[in-house]
Order: C-alpha cells, then sequence, then structure tokens
C-alpha cells in the first residue's frame, strides 16, 4: 500500500486493533456513473491476497459493486482500500475486481480528485473521463491462460507415474522459463489438447488469465535530423528552461515568442535535456495541429515518440497508452487529453498555443488542460512551459504578477521580418461600387500580383457554408432552426439549409415560408461562396478550401495541406482551421477577409479571439526569403483589438484590454462560473433558474451572481436555456457561492444543468 493511501485515512490503527472485528479492510468505491459520492464495500479474503496480484481490490482498479437496496450490480473506481474501523456499519461485500492492475496511478487518482474538487464534477465521471475508452476496455488485448509448473510439483516430477505423452508435455512446461500459452505448450510438446487436459484435471499445472496484445505495435523508423544553432534569443530561452529543470521545483515559464520566432525547437532542445535525466516529457498542441509536419518534427529528434489525439482507434490509443506507461516513451505529443498521459518519471510539460480554447473540455468533466498541467506539474514540482505568439490573458497577467517567468523570442528565426499588415476598410464607399462580393479591390489586386509571382495566397473566412442566413425583403423573416435559435445556413454543394448546432437539414426555401413573397434572398458569405468567388475572378488558380465541411474524411486534413505545401495548390481558403501553426515559406500574401465575424459575439473574450486569429493568420506568411504581406478587410480598422493585431504588437492588445476586464473584474482579474439550466418547458426552466440563482446568492456573500438570463442560443436542440453568471475575487468564494450545485438538486422533469468554472464557451 502506497503512503498516500495510508495518510488518506486518518483513522488508521494501530496494528495491535487490527484483530478488532469492527476492523476490515474497507475499499472506497466512486461510481462512474449514477449517484455521486464515495461508497465503503468491505473486501472480502479473496481479493486482499498480496500473492494473487490479478484479483487484487487496489486504488486505481475498477470492481464490480452491489448499489441501493435491490443490490443492483454497477462497476466503480476503487479510489483506497485500508485496514480501518467500519464505525459499527454493515458493509457490503465487493462483487469482483475487474482490472488485474491499475488503471490509474495514485498520482493519477490525486489528479482526478483536484479535477473533481475544482470543477465540481463527480469523481467518478471525472475517473471515467480521463481514462480512454480504448485503455478501459482493454481494445486490442484478449486473456489468454498461461501454464505453469508449481515448485511443489516440480520437486517430485521424477517420482510422478505418468503415461508418456503426459511425462513429456509436463517436462517441456517444466524447462520454460516463461509460462506458457495453450497453443506455445502444444506445439512445443508437439502434442494434442488431451495430455494438456488430463495434467490439469490431476492438478499437475497451474494456471492464470493474463491479457496479450493481439498484434504488436510496430513503430516507422523515422530520419534523424540534427539539432538546429539557436539565435542568441533562443538560447537564453533555453538557458531559462533548463535552469528551471535544475531547480527541481515547480515553476511556469511563458515563452512568448512571434510566429515564425522557433518556439519548436526551444521545446525540443529543453526535451532533450529531460530525455537525458531518462524521465519523459509532454507536449500539448491543439488537436487541429497533430498534423504529420508538427509530429515528424519530435521524431526526427527522439527515438521513442507516443501520439495521443481523439481520430485514433481505441487499439491505437491503449497501445500508445501502455507503451508511455512502460516508460519506453520519451516525448507524448497530444490534444487535451494527453495531460493525463501516464508518463512513470514526467520531467517536463510544454504546452504550445497555450491561448488555444480548444485546451478547454466542452463536455464533463470541463477542465482545462493548462489548468490540470500546473496542478500535475505541482504534484512532480517540475517546469511547465506555455507557448504562444498571443498568450491568453491568463497567462499574461500570472506573468505580469510574477507568478509565471516571462521568456520573450521578439523576433522571427533568420532576421526574417514580420509581414506588413495593412486594414482594408469595407466602409469605403469606393469598395462598396466595386462589387457585391467578398473580395475587395485591393484583395483582388494583390492576389494578382501574388499568384503572378508564384507565390502562394491563404484567404481566413471564418464562417462555413454558401449563405449564411436566408431573409425575405418583404416581411423580414429570417429563416431558423425549428429546435434551435439560430439561422439556417444555406450549403450550395448539397443544396439544403442546415442548422450548425443541431444539423438539422431542411430543403432550401424558393419562397417566404412566412408572406409567401417569391424574393426570399440568401445573403452573408460562407466559405463556399467565397470559393465561387475566387474561382471565378481566378479561373486559372488552383483552389483548395479547408473547413469542416470539405474535411470530413480521416486524412484529409493532412492530404490538403500535403498538396498546399507542395505547391499543388495555389490559393487556400478556409475557416480558423487553417490560421494556425502551419509553416509554409511559399505563402506571400494572407487575406482576412472578414475581420468583423469574431469582434461583435457576445463573449467578454471576443476582442481577444480577434486578436489572436488575426495574428496568428497574419503570422503565416513571410516565413521565407520572398517575404509577405497581409490585408485585413474590416469595418472597424480602428478596433483596438484589430490596430494591435496589425502592428504585431501584444502589449499594445493587453494594455487596451486589461483594463476593460478590470473594470468588471472579468477573467483574468476575477473568476467566474457559468451555470446553464436547459429544459423542454421556457416557464418551468426559467423558474429553476431563477431558484439556483437565488441560492447561488444567498451562499456567495462578495461574488457578483448575473442573471438568470436567455443564453445567447436561447433554444437548442428543442430546450430553452438560461445562464446564470458568477464572478467572484478568487476560487475560494467562487466554490462558496456554487456550492448549492453540489448538493442533490430537486428538479422538474427535464430540467438540466451543468456547471461550468472558468468557462470559454459563453455561446
Ligand atoms: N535557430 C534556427 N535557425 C534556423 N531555422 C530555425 C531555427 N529555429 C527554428 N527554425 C525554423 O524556423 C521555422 C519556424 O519555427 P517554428 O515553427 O518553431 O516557429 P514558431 O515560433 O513555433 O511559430 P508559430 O508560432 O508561427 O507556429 C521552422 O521552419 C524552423 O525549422
Ligand atoms: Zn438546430
Amino acid at each position: 500500500m502506497s503512503d498516500r493511501q495510508q495518510n488518506l485515512f486518518d483513522t488508521q490503527p494501530p496494528q495491535w486493533e487490527l484483530d478488532d472485528a469492527e476492523h476490515r479492510r474497507i475499499a472506497r468505491v466512486v461510481l462512474s456513473s449514477g449517484p455521486a459520492g464515495e461508497f465503503d464495500y468491505f473486501v472480502p479474503e479473496e481479493f486482499a491476497d498480496e500473492r494473487k496480484p490479478e484479483v487484487l481490490a487496489q486504488a486505481g482498479r475498477r470492481v464490480r459493486v452491489p448499489l441501493g437496496r435491490g443490490n443492483r450490480p454497477v462497476v466503480g473506481y476503487c479510489v483506497e482500500v485500508a485496514v480501518t474501523s467500519t464505525g459499527g456499519r454493515k458493509l457490503k461485500p465487493v462483487s469482483a475486481v475487474l482490472d488485474t492492475a491499475p488503471l490509474l496511478s495514485p498520482r493519477m487518482l490525486e489528479i482526478g480528485q483536484w479535477i473533481a474538487e475544482y470543477y465540481l464534477a463527480p469523481l467518478g465521471q471525472v475517473l471515467e473521463g480521463i481514462l480512454p475508452a480504448g485503455v478501459r476496455g482493454k481494445a486490442g488485448t484478449r486473456e489468454t491462460t498461461l501454464f505453469s509448473v508449481p515448485t511443489r510439483v516440480a520437486a517430485r516430477m521424477t517420482r510422478l507415474d505418468l503415461p508418456e505423452k503426459q511425462a513429456h508435455a509436463l517436462k517441456i512446461l517444466a524447462a520454460s522459463s516463461k509460462p506458457l500459452a495453450l497453443k506455445q505448450w502444444m506445439a512445443r510438446a508437439e502434442c494434442t489438447s488431451g495430455p494438456i487436459s488430463a495434467l490439469r484435471k490431476k492438478e499437475l499445472v497451474e494456471s492464470r488469465v493474463e491479457r496479450i496484445d493481439t498484434d504488436p505495435l510496430l513503430e516507422q523508423p523515422v530520419a534523424r535530423r540534427e539539432a538546429l544553432e539557436l539565435n542568441p534569443a533562443q538560447a537564453a530561452a533555453l538557458e531559462t528552461i533548463t535552469t528551471a529543470l535544475d531547480r527541481r521545483e515547480q515553476s511556469t515559464l511563458l515563452l512568448h515568442g512571434v510566429t515564425g520566432s522557433g518556439k519548436t525547437e526551444v521545446y525540443i532542445q529543453a526535451i532533450e535535456k529531460v530525455v537525458s535525466f531518462g524521465r519523459q516529457a509532454i507536449v500539448l498542441v491543439p488537436e487541429i495541429s497533430l498534423t504529420p509536419q508538427t509530429v515528424g518534427r519530435f521524431r526526427e529528434r527522439f527515438d521513442h515518440v507516443a501520439v495521443l489525439h481523439s481520430h485514433q482507434s481505441d487499439v491505437e490509443r491503449h497501445r500508445q497508452w501502455k507503451r508511455i506507461a512502460s516508460g519506453d516513451v520519451q516525448v507524448v505529443v497530444g490534444a487535451r487529453s494527453a495531460i493525463f498521459a501516464p508518463t512513470p518519471h514526467l520531467g517536463l510539460v510544454v504546452i504550445d498555443e497555450e491561448h488555444e480554447t480548444s485546451f478547454k473540455q466542452d463536455t464533463a468533466p470541463r477542465y482545462h488542460a493548462r489548468e490540470v498541467a500546473l496542478q500535475r506539474t505541482r504534484m512532480d514540482q517540475i517546469p511547465l512551459v506555455l507557448g504562444s505568439a498571443t498568450p491568453s490573458l491568463e497567462s499574461w497577467h500570472a506573468a505580469g504578477r510574477g507568478d509565471y517567468q516571462l521568456i520573450s523570442l521578439p523576433d522571427r528565426v533568420s532576421n526574417l521580418p514580420l509581414p506588413v499588415v495593412r486594414a482594408v476598410d469595407l466602409r469605403d464607399q469606393e469598395h462598396r461600387k466595386w462589387n457585391r462580393g467578398a473580395i475587395s479591390r485591393p484583395l483582388h489586386q494583390a492576389m494578382t500580383a501574388a499568384l503572378a509571382d508564384g507565390g502562394q495566397v491563404i484567404l481566413l473566412l471564418n464562417r462555413r457554408g454558401y449563405s449564411t442566413h436566408v431573409q425575405c425583403p418583404a416581411c423580414g423573416f429570417v429563416l431558423k432552426c425549428d429546435s434551435c435559435d439560430v439561422s439556417m445556413v444555406f450549403h450550395r454543394q448539397a443544396n439544403h439549409v442546415v442548422c450548425h448546432w443541431c444539423d438539422r437539414v431542411e430543403p432550401p426555401p424558393t419562397h417566404c415560408p412566412d408572406c409567401k413573397d417569391a424574393n426570399i434572398r440568401y445573403g452573408g458569405f460562407g466559405t463556399q461562396k467565397l470559393e465561387a468567388e475566387v474561382r471565378a475572378r481566378f479561373p486559372d488558380a488552383r483552389v483548395l478550401r479547408m473547413d469542416t465541411d470539405s474535411m470530413r474524411r480521416p486524412g484529409s486534413h493532412e492530404q490538403a495541406l500535403d498538396s498546399f505545401r507542395n505547391g499543388e495548390v495555389d490559393v487556400l481558403l478556409g475557416t480558423q482551421m487553417i490560421a494556425k501553426g502551419l509553416d509554409f515559406p511559399n505563402v506571400t500574401l494572407v487575406g482576412v477577409v472578414n475581420a468583423d465575424t469574431s469582434l461583435h459575439f457576445p463573449d467578454f473574450r471576443a476582442s481577444e479571439r480577434t486578436f489572436h486569429l488575426v495574428t496568428q493568420v497574419a503570422g503565416r506568411t513571410g516565413r521565407g526569403s520572398q517575404g509577405g504581406r497581409v490585408l485585413v478587410q474590416t469595418l472597424s480598422p480602428d478596433h483596438p483589438a484589430l490596430v494591435a493585431a496589425m502592428q504585431h504588437n501584444y502589449q499594445a492588445f493587453a494594455a487596451s484590454e486589461l483594463p476593460e476586464r478590470e473594470m468588471l473584474n472579468y477573467p483574468p482579474f476575477g473568476r467566474m462560473a457559468r451555470v446553464v439550466i436547459r429544459g423542454p418547458n421556457d416557464q418551468v426552466t426559467l423558474a429553476v433558474a431563477d431558484e439556483l440563482a437565488g441560492k447561488i446568492r444567498t451562499a456567495g456573500a462578495g461574488t457578483r451572481v448575473m442573471g438568470p438570463a436567455p443564453c445567447t442560443i436561447a433554444k437548442l436542440r428543442e430546450l430553452f436555456r438560461y445562464h446564470i453568471l458568477v464572478i467572484a475575487p478568487d476560487v475560494a468564494a467562487l466554490h462558496k457561492a456554487a456550492a448549492p450545485l453540489a448538493g442533490k438538486l430537486k428538479l422538474p422533469e427535464g430540467v438540466q444543468w451543468i456547471v461550468d468554472i472558468d468557462p470559454v464557451d459563453m455561446m
């Protein structure tokens, strides 16, 4: 038993009391679904025998236990086992131990516990959420029975009177250095299963069940590459990180490096140091960046790299998980959930593009990988490196306060300049006269020039579909989804209108459903319409569109990026998935088709998102010797977030945005929780929301409670939605206000609520 488990039972009895009938071996269990809370069960002798590790009740393994009056069998995670007082309670026994070894290490249980407390989620649900399904289901393995000769039999083997075939089979098994599976044994002994069954009946052999891989993992060898020679800023950054590694205590380093400043090379050289100590590193990147290009950069430099992402099969994930747990892997590169990778001796965690919203999980448990990483590195006393050209204001503010150490890479590698960014003011009459399309005259001219010089062009438009709304000019009717309070979007290729929230699909209307006017208009620009416009304007250019509609097939994302890299595509256009992390030297022009789409979102982070997006997409150009330029089409060229993005001036952005946040005590100053209540009946849902808001107000003195108010998407999938925002000066106050949410709440039929701590999604 580990130290931790003993410590957790504060009633650990002195040795002489262990015989007392009141003292029992007790397993504390949390359920993976169903009622929250911890349940104690008594551990029968058969699951307490250290000599039978495959059925030992132990923290981190799953068990089957009887629940409730009907003793319904349910599955739960054992989180502690200790010999302790039953306190006079009558405990039910554990019915079965389901895992032959712990699925969760004591450290992972500790992290799970932290997540449960911080994000107000039941521990069982958290543990179920942090273990990949393939690991829980042991995908890609099967159970096999292994045979061996017990010592008591081996000692008297010569004296046994056995038929010849049985004697031979037994001799072969005794001579084997390892237990043998039935097939192996039969092959070596050159016998049928007959003699083996006879030996088993006579209890001359022992058997145990083990899991083996159905087919082993093969790693593709990759050509190795030498380390790059760091420029002085990179060398200084590396020096700071290695000093932090040598301190052997937790510290968080914020690596603020402009786009193309060579952050990845700094991470790699820091990890080389970690690996030289025999430790492992975890590198988190946004899912979308898990391209072969990114993964390849690590594979070229380390022998053993594991990749974890959500498109992997269960079998693949399980294999990677086991490889990591065995200590064979030096570097784990993965998306958000890779923060739970079971590295035995973690030495460093790196989060690249740390500002990305995809690091926050949008289903329960609603954790942010950055917060989890902070906890995990604290538990292990190791450094955490957060890298970005556009750090989140949370991280920037923490650095400003001195909680994080700031490292800067102010320039691009090889003295490449940052691209010149110019605004195209769409309010300008001249642009309006020029056309009704999405591409202004200056952007058209810049594209012509770039293509004529053999350069490549990236166009960003953060809206998919063809027309983003369908409206009747006669009566003003806007076509909305029947189930959701959002506009339907016209998709021309499929020739239907679709709800981007619930995927409802309908035929496109030919006249207004309300007033029957035949002039119904399809307005607003989506990526499909932009693609049509580009093809019409530049008939000779090879155009590729990248958005979630065109990238549905597995592997299509990589294929698209490959063809762009190989110069088979001249114009790459798409949603934000083209804005990030790509390193293509031949891109000489980036056009932001409409910078306003994200600027006026009803979300306190709208400016920050816009700043990130424009800065990041601008960073995709000028990465080669031909230089590069950026045009940003906007109706708000004077907006501080856009002005700062156009000047590549993160500090200016932070200086304009932080005071606004401070005034309202929004993050990063205050802490926020968002409670969403949804239900099939509008009035009932609102009444529940009102009641909850009242309870929260009572519980949290000193916190600001806003709402309930209808969510921006006031109806989604037939359910009405209200939200309550709680803003507190610190986490403790936030938790105090949210305390009513932790208890049992009696809710009317169909009404549900969720709580989101540090919310990112405000819709
Ligand atoms: N010291 C160096 N000398 C020469 N080239 C370098 C050096 N460091 C990095 N590079 C190259 O510079 C390019 C940009 O580096 P990298 O992609 O790491 O930048 P980044 O800071 O991560 O950019 P972004 O934030 O835009 O993703 C890469 O092609 C990389 O190989
Ligand atoms: Zn819908």
